[in-house]
């Protein structure tokens, strides 16, 4: 199993003590498989993602990713989690300014020792950003720019690939080529693509459907 999620709970502290979002997770997902991850606004889904890549903390219960317990390491193992083993696609992009798309897009790959300038033209031409690779992020629509942060993520060769609202910002044949990219590129590596959607038609498109609601996902 790649990732097995046991019990895992979280809370955030709230004007009347803790509130409770995630209230025993169970989720275990093998390597190949595409899952969407459902649940209405406020349900949790990008306070699990973080905890899977390791960003936070949960409260209790467990994470196995890879054969490795996310909460028994250190900062520098949820490091090098994050450089090779998993990659997540922020709902806000997190591209670095200073950095022109080329940078941006090798430079989680440079961060995991995969460097590989084939690859990044390669994810370039076929999510439709050939032309942009000298701009600089502020320079990008919003579409381009969560393009470009599925590039990285993808150059990087991550074995699970976390993605939180991947095409929100595209319309429905550019969102409909970049999910086409996204299951496309993690059947090439074998890697498993877990993706937080409202949408039913991206949805209907992966191999596996979750729900979170109430705290717990079914
Ligand atoms: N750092 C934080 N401190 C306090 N409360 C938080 C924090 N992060 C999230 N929350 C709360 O936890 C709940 C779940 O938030 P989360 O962002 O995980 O939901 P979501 O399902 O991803 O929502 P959306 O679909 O709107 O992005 C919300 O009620 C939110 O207000």
């Amino acid at each position: 199993m790649l990732l097995d999620v046991k019990g895992l709970r979280k809370s955030y502290p709230g004007g009347d003590g803790p509130v409770p979002v995630l209230r025993g997770v169970d989720l275990s997902v093998r390597g190949g498989e595409t899952l969407a991850l459902t649940g209405e606004s406020g349900s949790g889904k990008s306070t699990f993602l973080h905890l899977v890549a390791g960003l936070d903390r949960a409260d209790a219960g467990s994470i196995w990713l890879d054969g490795e317990e996310v909460a028994d390491l250190d900062d520098r193992g949820r490091a090098r989690l994050r450089r090779g083993t998993v990659g997540i696609v922020f709902q806000q992009f997190n591209l670095i300014p200073s950095l022109d798309v080329a940078g941006n897009i090798a430079f989680q790959a440079r961060l995991a020792g995969r460097d590989d300038p084939g690859r990044v033209a390669d994810l370039a031409a076929r999510l439709g950003l050939e032309d942009q690779m000298a701009k600089y992020p502020e320079d990008l629509s919003g579409g381009q720019q969560q393009r470009v942060a599925i590039a990285r993520v993808l150059a990087a060769r991550p074995k699970l690939v976390l993605a939180d609202e991947p095409t929100g910002n595209l319309d429905e044949a550019t969102a409909e080529r970049v999910m086409e990219v996204m299951t496309a590129l993690v059947a090439e590596t074998g890697a498993a693509l877990l993706v937080v959607t409202h949408s039913e038609r991206l949805a209907a498109g992966l191999s596996r459907r979750v729900h979170l609601a109430r705290g717990v996902v079914s």
